[in-house]
């Protein structure tokens, strides 16, 4: 049987998951599209060669009979709004990061989840996925480098647009390090403090970039990510972990080794569709395979809940400079690994 998929949002990452379910995944096949800009969608179904509906409106997808399970691909504000119409029409969702803006908004999804009796949501954390990630949580477990004791994390994005707003880094892209560090280390934030350096002149009056956050976990790793949304030179996703016995770095994507010139360098890669495109694979097709097995194994809504508490700190200690604490409350039975 193939899972007849709905996407909400054909922008830059909706059009890459509907390639991707189409011509690279098993299983599935998207039927049904929306997007507020309908002729953008037209347009990118065309550039595509896809067939589907076409809808405005993404309430048209989610109740469409045709359409068997959700991807919520749209701007961040509409995440919750579209998650919790999926999750009323009892429709697995597939929901890009972040799940909702806020704690209280992810709660909201949870809660709704919880009274729904099963799990509908997947949410889009793909660097669990990555191959890189998962070496470096290996060496971890396997005790290699002893108990971690330090992590120094970047991440660094070309650029952004005028709409990126300092607190989006928290909450738009800091979301993916709140995810993925909680997993690395089996451990859950108890503070976190956000510090400005000298703003880049390559920003944009709306935002102070870069940032460094700087965390301290329960068990007492101390964390520090710098947030750089316009280093110029390429997208570069670092993660280092420093234990008692030896440091293990995340490794960085293969690329040809270039002598020429007088000169020996590596390419660098320069946007996330390309860093991470094989993460976005394995986390699409567990979630196929997953709403056809009828039992969803991939991060959960109390994943993106738990991502969003951690969030709300770090924007409240941008605007304090104290040190704020991380308020986590217990995970739900229903939502035990
Ligand atoms: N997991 C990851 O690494 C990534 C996740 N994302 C997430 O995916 C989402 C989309 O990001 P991009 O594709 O980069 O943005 P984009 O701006 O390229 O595309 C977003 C699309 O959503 C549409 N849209 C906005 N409101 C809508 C609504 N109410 N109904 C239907 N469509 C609506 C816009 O018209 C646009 O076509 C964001 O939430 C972002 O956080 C984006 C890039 C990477
Ligand atoms: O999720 C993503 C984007 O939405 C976000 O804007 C980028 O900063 C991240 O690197 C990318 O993975």
């Amino acid at each position: 049987m193939t899972l007849k998929l709905g996407v909400i949002g054909t922008g830059a990452i909706g059009q890459e998951h509907i390639r991707r379910c189409n011509n690279v995944l098993q299983g599935a096949k998207v039927v049904a599209v929306s997007d507020i800009n309908v002729e953008g969608a037209r347009a990118a179904l065309q550039r595509l060669n896809i067939q589907a509906e076409v809808y405005q409106d993404g309430h048209q997808v989610i109740n469409s009979p045709e359409v068997d399970a959700v991807l919520v691909t749209s701007w961040d504000p509409t995440h919750e709004e579209f998650t919790l119409a999926a999750i009323a029409a009892g429709k697995p969702v597939f929901c890009e990061k972040p799940l909702a803006l806020s704690a209280e908004g992810c709660r909201r999804i949870v809660d709704a989840e919880i009274a729904h009796g099963k799990r509908l949501v997947q949410v889009g954390f793909m660097r669990p996925y990555d191959a890189g990630y998962r070496a470096l949580k290996k060496v971890i477990t396997d005790g290699d480098i002893g108990e971690p004791l330090m992590l120094h994390c970047a991440h660094r994005n070309q650029s952004v647009g005028e709409n990126y707003t300092t607190d989006m880094a928290i909450t738009n892209t800091l979301i993916h390090e709140l995810d993925v560090l909680r997993w690395l280390t089996e451990d859950d934030y108890k503070s976190v403090q956000v510090v400005f350096p000298r703003t880049t002149s390559k920003s944009h009056a709306k935002l102070k970039d870069p940032q460094i956050v700087l965390f301290e976990t329960q068990k007492g790793i101390r964390i520090d990510v710098e947030i750089f949304v316009n280093c110029a030179y390429g997208y570069d996703i670092q993660c280092e972990v420093v234990g008692e016995e030896g440091i293990a770095r995340l490794p960085e994507p293969s690329a040809i080794q270039m002598r020429k010139d007088a000169r020996l360098g590596n390419a660098l890669l320069t946007d996330w569709k390309d860093r991470f495109i094989d993460a976005y694979d394995v986390e699409l097709q567990a979630f196929i395979n997953d709403v056809k097995a009828g039992q969803l194994s991939g991060p959960s809504a109390w994943d993106g809940f738990a991502a969003s508490v951690a969030a709300d700190a770090c924007l409240k200690a941008q605007t304090s400079g104290a040190i704020e604490p991380v308020a986590m409350p217990p995970r739900p039975a229903f939502y035990q690994k």
